[in-house]
């Protein structure tokens, strides 16, 4: 059997983009299928596999999930073994959750516990957001495999190896996509009264998006209106009668989401009068809050606190979307961040996670899950 640094090394050869996954599913499957197969259930839903490991009295079942796509975003590291797939990246860490899963699969494969493990590779985290369907499709088609409890967990480079971070309750924000299109008119660079020159626009309403947070909502309430991509025109001397604006909005509470959309809507139409052009507005996905339910994130940092191995700490919660918080909306679980030591971050072409975190991560999930067997 490979080892997990090479399972791990061989995943990040490979990222693919939200259902896309199609190398990666079939990288995963020869792994789970190399495995002793007599307690062993494994369904594949679209490009992912959700893998039952029958328990010795089946009392419970214990979910642990994993997000399993990359992102666009090329590469920048210079490791050996670096993405082979061009301008896609596994720059937010699914590669090691996935090492970290097949790890505990093997783990409970050969030392099966009470309860039933059901191991979640889900597709399309990054967007447009595997957790939904795979969870309605679940519960439509194979309850069965329903966990009662779930967990999951995100890298942090912030923190070292040996570090796991969660908290009661509320831990990451609702978020939603946006798209935003500016359609005006072509014109060449000496008339500007002849044509509508969506780059001012699109500007001008970037600007204006960002007075949402600090002079709209009130300053008790998070949230944040990020734009991370924008683009204009064609070429230098022609003015644009195209832009596009991408980018994000995040809220703690359904409420400042509902009050952030509204006001990118007014913006919009404000837009459109001013600069007499169209505008097609887009949101995209949105992603449901990710909180934990406070008993278990309780009780898992009180396991963190006596693990001699693992400095547990009690975080604040951050505005990171996580469609994981569509399997907590039903089922009661914890997502908890664990250190890799990165000095680049999250969604950085250069981020690194220490490998140290395979072989300390997976002992200390299982010896947890052991901890909770038959509770
Ligand atoms: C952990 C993480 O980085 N998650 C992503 C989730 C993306 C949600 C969606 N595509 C959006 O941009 O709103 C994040 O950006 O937080």
């Amino acid at each position: 059997m490979k080892s997990l640094l090479d399972i791990r090394r061989d995943l990040h050869r490979i990222p693919e983009l939200g259902f896309q996954e199609v190398k990666t599913n079939a990288y995963l499957l020869e792994r789970i299928l190399e495995l002793p197969q007599d307690r062993l259930t494994i369904i594949p839903w679209k490009t992912g596999i959700v893998v039952k490991v029958e328990g010795l009295q089946g009392n419970k079942t214990i979910g642990w999930r994993t997000d399993i796509d990359g992102l666009p975003i090329p590469e920048a590291t210079g490791l050996a073994f670096k993405s082979e797939h061009e301008g896609q990246m596994h720059a937010c860490g699914h590669d090691v959750h996935m090492t970290i899963a097949i790890g505990l699969l093997r783990n409970f494969v050969e030392n099966p516990i009470n309860d039933h493990i059901v191991i979640i590779f889900q597709p399309a985290e990054e967007g447009p957001g595997g957790a939904f369907p795979m969870r309605e499709w679940l519960k439509s088609e194979h309850p069965e495999l329903i966990p009662d409890q779930i967990f999951a967990f995100h890298i942090a480079p912030e923190y070292p190896v040996g570090t796991v971070a969660t908290r009661p309750g509320l831990l990451f924000a609702n978020t939603s996509e946006l798209f935003i299109d500016l359609i005006g008119t072509e014109g060449h660079a000496a008339y500007p009264h002849q044509s509508r020159d969506m780059s001012i626009a699109a500007a001008t309403l970037l600007l204006q998006l960002q007075t949402i947070v600090s002079r709209t909502l009130n300053p008790m309430e998070p949230a944040v209106v990020t734009i991370g991509k924008m683009t204009s025109g064609t070429v230098q001397n022609i003015i644009s009668g195209k832009a596009r604006l991408e980018g994000t909005f995040r809220a703690m509470d359904a409420e400042t989401m509902t009050i952030i959309k509204e006001k990118i809507e007014s913006l919009c139409r404000a837009t459109e009068i001013a600069f007499d052009c169209e505008i097609q507005l887009d949101f995209g996905f949105t992603y449901y809050q990710v909180k934990n339910d406070e008993t278990l994130a309780t009780e898992f940092l009180a396991f963190a606190e006596q693990d001699s191995s693992t400095n547990g700490i009690l975080c604040g919660a951050a505005m990171t979307g996580e469609d994981f918080g569509f399997f907590l909306e039903e089922i009661p679980g914890v997502l908890f961040w664990a250190g890799v030591d990165s000095p680049y971050g999250l969604h950085h072409a250069k981020l690194n996670p220490n490998e140290a975190i395979i072989d300390y991560l997976i002992p200390f999930v299982a010896s947890y899950f052991r901890e909770i067997d038959s509770k």
